[in-house]
């Protein structure tokens, strides 16, 4: 099987403190991958990791073949990598077009944006059409989610990460972000998903990795863990 993304034993520290003990993770090309793990098992410290927010001090991360472990974050962003990060970072003040036109790197103006791939964006996400002209910072948080991904996917990607998209929202738009990523991977994207929310996790997921203490303790495919809750148990301490 072809892989996207690797990371090697990867290390990391955050000043004096040793975060990943040496994660390994492979990414299938053109498959949407779960990153799952309790609270503070070293998720979003492998999310900053891949995009070169943290500094990889042992091991390397490879993207479509190439070692990009040394290159800063501009340059992997460059690589058509994008990051959707927990806080989303939308500009609360801005509208939710201007949010989307800081994100489309080559048009200077909305008449500049890719009008095809922005209807297909506005059939994803409802709220990012019907809210264009209003500030992103009114938005709920399930809306600013939606901006947040659309923003991601302003220009073609090879690969989306998504820090926890399901969390805090409310049942009815879990179900409207499972179907657009269901949408955004038969585009041929592949996705990298954080999640807490099993449930959401099995309904999407392909490829399941499992971090505990800084490690992937556990990779395979979503299905046949979402089959085992004996594993759910060992594994996250929930079944489903
Ligand atoms: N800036 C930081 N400074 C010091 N320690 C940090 C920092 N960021 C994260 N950590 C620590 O690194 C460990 C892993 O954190 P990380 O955020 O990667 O976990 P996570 O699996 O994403 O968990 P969560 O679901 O709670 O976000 C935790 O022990 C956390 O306290």
């Amino acid at each position: 099987m072809s892989h996207l993304l690797e990371l090697r034993g990867v290390h990391t520290h955050i000043g004096a403190y040793h975060i990943l003990h040496g994660v390994d993770l492979a990414i299938p090309r053109g498959q949407l991958t779960m990153l799952l793990g309790r609270n503070g098992a070293g998720k979003t410290t492998t999310l900053r990791t891949i995009m070169g927010l943290w500094r990889t001090s042992k091991g390397s991360v490879h993207f479509g073949g190439q070692d990009i472990t040394a290159l800063d974050t501009p340059a992997i962003a460059h690589l058509n990598i994008a990051y959707v990060p927990e806080n989303m970072g939308i500009f609360a003040d801005l509208t939710v077009k201007e949010n989307m036109l800081l994100a489309a790197r080559k048009a200077g103006n909305a008449a500049q944006m890719d009008a095809a791939r922005l209807e297909w964006i506005f059939k994803l996400f409802p709220a990012v059409e019907k809210f264009w002209n209003h500030p992103a910072g009114k938005l709920s948080g399930g809306q600013k989610q939606m901006v947040a991904v659309a923003r991601a996917i302003i220009e073609p990607r090879d690969l989306l990460i998504v820090d926890e998209p399901s969390k805090g929202l409310a049942p009815a738009i879990v179900n409207n972000m499972i179907e657009a990523f269901a949408q955004l991977k038969q585009s041929g994207v592949t996705i990298l998903l954080v999640e807490q929310n099993l449930h959401f996790a099995q309904r999407l997921g392909d490829s399941v990795a499992v971090m505990d203490n800084g490690r992937v303790v556990h990779a395979g495919c979503m299905a046949e863990l979402a089959q085992d809750a004996a594993l759910q148990q060992s594994l996250l301490g929930l079944a489903l």
